[in-house]
């Protein structure tokens, strides 16, 4: 046992009631984090000065005392690292120049592990500002995820440009997660050594890809960085979110060798119940829920617990918290998780 509960748990022990964190939980919905943001000259700026992720990374704990704080960073740091030229439009979200010719093999994975320096700087700081009881992750984004934003140049809702890529240029496709996958496992090993107690990899876009490819593309690239990062760090604690997975969460944890598998709301609570005797899960309250308020969320969590509450749980949203829920909504759902009212 140690004395970080949300550790025990991706450990597999069943604690009651289950350790709370919340994806997203430094954002929009605080008004510190809104101050604070203000004083940042682009939000790359933010994540690259350590006092600013620092903080950012802190507010919630202090305001929830939630069971993990994540390091206050974003996927999209990758791409920058590896020489795209990254940058977030207020209101809108990332931009870069789409990949094109010659692209892929001009990138710069060398450059990575010093670009990010200033990431590892706040992880050590905040291993050592942190409460001792409380878990602290460092994360990056599955090689998908990011390659669909290097790709495209932008979010968009359903990946085509990124699928088109993929059945017109797979070799390309493949060198692409290949190179991402590699400077991921440098990353999160980089955020291990810093002080980081576990590692999420976040595949927010695998829910668009047949079996295939989600095989190719998902559960290949998401192992590729599982073993580089056990052979660095035998035990580190690693923890995946194949956001949209649905039917392929099944076996995943096994496919890919993570430690927990986080699940997004669309996953029937049955179901769930079923991928928790394979390990560990951490979920899957609908973010809608908490913009909503008090009824929808003690619905949502009575549910979740009824079916989930017995066995191995991290108890988090599905996705990350919007910027339209209140702070107060957020109170009520960590203390009702807590059964403090
Ligand atoms: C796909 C993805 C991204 N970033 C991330 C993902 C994977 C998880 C998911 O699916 O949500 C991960 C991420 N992004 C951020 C964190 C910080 C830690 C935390 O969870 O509190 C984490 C873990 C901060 C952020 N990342 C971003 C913000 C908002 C920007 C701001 O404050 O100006 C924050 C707090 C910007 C961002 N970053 C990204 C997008 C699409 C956007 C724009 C959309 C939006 O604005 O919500 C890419």
């Amino acid at each position: 046992m140690s004395n970080r509960k949300i550790i025990d748990v991706i450990s597999g022990a069943h604690i009651a009631p289950p350790p709370i964190w919340v994806m997203r939980q430094a954002g929009r919905y605080l008004p510190e984090y809104r101050e604070l943001r203000k004083s940042a000259k682009s939000f790359l700026d933010f994540c690259y000065t350590p006092d600013m992720a620092v903080e950012a990374t802190l507010q919630p704990i202090r305001r929830y005392n939630f069971d993990a704080a994540i390091l206050f960073s974003d996927i999209l740091v990758m791409p920058d690292a590896l020489g795209r030229d990254v940058h977030f439009v207020t209101g809108e979200g990332p931009r870069m120049t789409p990949l094109g010719e010659g692209d892929v093999d001009a990138l710069t994975p060398n450059n990575v592990l010093s670009h990010l320096s200033p990431v590892f700087e706040a992880v050590k700081r905040l291993r050592s500002d942190l409460p001792d009881e409380t878990a602290l992750f460092g994360f990056c984004g599955a090689p998908w995820t990011v390659a669909t934003y290097m790709i495209a140049g932008r979010g968009t809702s359903d990946q085509a440009p990124s699928r088109l890529f993929m059945y017109q240029k797979p070799d390309e496709l493949a060198k692409l997660l290949d190179i991402i996958a590699d400077a991921s496992a440098e990353y999160l090993i980089g955020q291990l050594d810093a002080g980081a107690d576990a590692v999420k990899i976040f595949d927010s876009w695998s829910g668009v890809l047949d079996e295939f490819a989600f095989e190719a593309n998902c559960v290949q690239p998401v192992k590729r960085i599982v073993e580089k990062v056990r052979s660095a760090r035998l035990n580190a604690k690693i923890i995946a979110f194949p956001k949209g997975a649905g039917h392929f969460y099944r076996g995943y944890k096994e496919k890919t060798g993570v430690d927990m598998v986080a699940l997004d709301w669309s996953v029937p609570l049955e179901f769930a119940a079923e991928l928790q005797k394979e390990g560990p899960v951490q979920g899957n309250l609908d973010p809608q829920r908490v913009v909503a308020g008090q009824a929808a969320i003690k619905e949502g969590v009575d549910r979740i617990m009824d079916v989930l509450g017995n066995g191995p749980l991290v108890f988090n949203l599905g996705h990350g918290i919007t910027p339209d829920a209140t702070p107060e909504n957020m109170d009520f759902l960590v203390r009702y998780v807590r059964g403090e009212i």
